[in-house]
């Protein structure tokens, strides 16, 4: 009870009393004491915003300790303006203690978070870190380019070694049935004419036999390129055998197809008596026109047979299969 009556009891000896009561003396005494409250109410406000900002610091508590000594400062000055006039020693020394604890509480978590704080990387290692992070970026994206449009390459290189005869450069098997498949179905749809050929090279071993492999695939390059001399841009040839050439003729008749095979076997003749560093080399040619309802089989047989004649009838000829 005496301690609550000590505590409230404010007519102890003012401070004023020391001061003398002079007026320039409480000017600096208490204008130096607002002005240092008001400014230490202010700071744990601003603290208490920062850490209310900032949930993701590790160390706010540092800040919010900080902003009660700050706000436990402001109060003694506060209790020494009060006290010019009534002596509240008791509240003002409570008021010390407690600002002293915290004090201390604060200087002991600001030692030991520091190495935390020291820890935040600085505004200018972030500046280089992220100058770094860009880079390194702009280095994959290049990076990514490049491989993009080499995968483009090899994907093309690809599809091109799916697709084509690496001795002639001609379309392979493969795609010459395929393009024959598609026209025959494009020639049944537009209600068109489709012929084909069947080329097969005379007497091909004996060159083999007689000039070496070597000079055989010379002869076989030759003649490919002899066949797709005559074509039109529409017509596509392809290699399907050793010495076994297919010609698809979109939108031609069986005679037109006919004229055209004797003009490639001519052609062929023709090159083998006008170039002597190739071995002579002529062709037999089977022709046929595609039926309404010919599967691809049934043309290609129907070639095949027209072709079997030709070698028949002594090869170096055409032959057309009836229609
Ligand atoms: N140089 C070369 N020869 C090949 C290639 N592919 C197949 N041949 C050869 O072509 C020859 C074909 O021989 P055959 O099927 O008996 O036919 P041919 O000798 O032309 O006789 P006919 O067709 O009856 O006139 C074989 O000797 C194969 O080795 C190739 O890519 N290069």
């Amino acid at each position: 009870m005496d301690f609550i009556t000590d505590l409230l009891n404010g007519d102890f000896m003012p401070h004023g009393h020391c001061l003398l009561w002079r007026t320039d003396l409480l000017i600096l005494h208490v204008g130096g004491d607002v002005l240092t409250f008001i400014a230490y109410m202010l700071i744990p406000l601003a603290l208490v915003r920062l850490v209310r900002a900032r949930d993701d610091l590790h160390f706010n508590s540092i800040f919010l300790l900080f902003a009660g000594f700050i706000f436990f400062c402001g109060a003694t000055h506060l209790l020494g303006i009060i006290n010019v006039w009534h002596g509240y020693y008791y509240i003002h020394g409570i008021v010390k203690s407690l600002t002293g604890v915290i004090s201390i509480l604060t200087a002991i978590m600001l030692w030991y978070l520091l190495p935390q704080a020291i820890s935040i990387p600085s505004k200018r290692s972030m500046q280089i870190t992220i100058a770094e992070l860009v880079q390194a970026e702009r280095k994959l994206a290049e990076a990514n380019q490049h491989l993009e449009a080499e995968v483009k390459k090899r994907t093309a290189q690809l599809e091109k070694m799916a697709t084509t005869d690496d001795l002639t450069g001609l379309c392979n098997r493969r795609e010459t049935m395929r393009l024959l498949e598609l026209e025959i179905a494009r020639a049944a749809r537009q209600h068109t004419a489709l012929s084909i050929m069947m080329l097969d090279l005379d007497h091909f071993k004996a060159i083999n036999d007689n000039y070496g492999h070597q000079a055989g695939d010379v002869t076989l390059k030759s003649a490919a390129e002899s066949f797709a001399l005559l074509l039109r841009k529409t017509d596509f040839i392809g290699r399907i055998g050793g010495e076994e050439f297919l010609i698809i003729l979109p939108d031609t008749a069986i005679d037109n197809a006919s004229a055209l095979a004797e003009r490639i076997r001519q052609a062929l003749q023709l090159q083998s008596t006008e170039n002597p560093s190739i071995p002579a080399c002529t062709v037999s040619i089977g022709v046929a026109q595609c039926r309404p309802d010919d599967s691809l089989h049934d043309l290609i047989q129907r070639a095949d047979e027209s072709l079997y004649q030709a070698k028949s009838k002594g090869r170096n000829c055409v032959s057309q299969a009836p229609n």
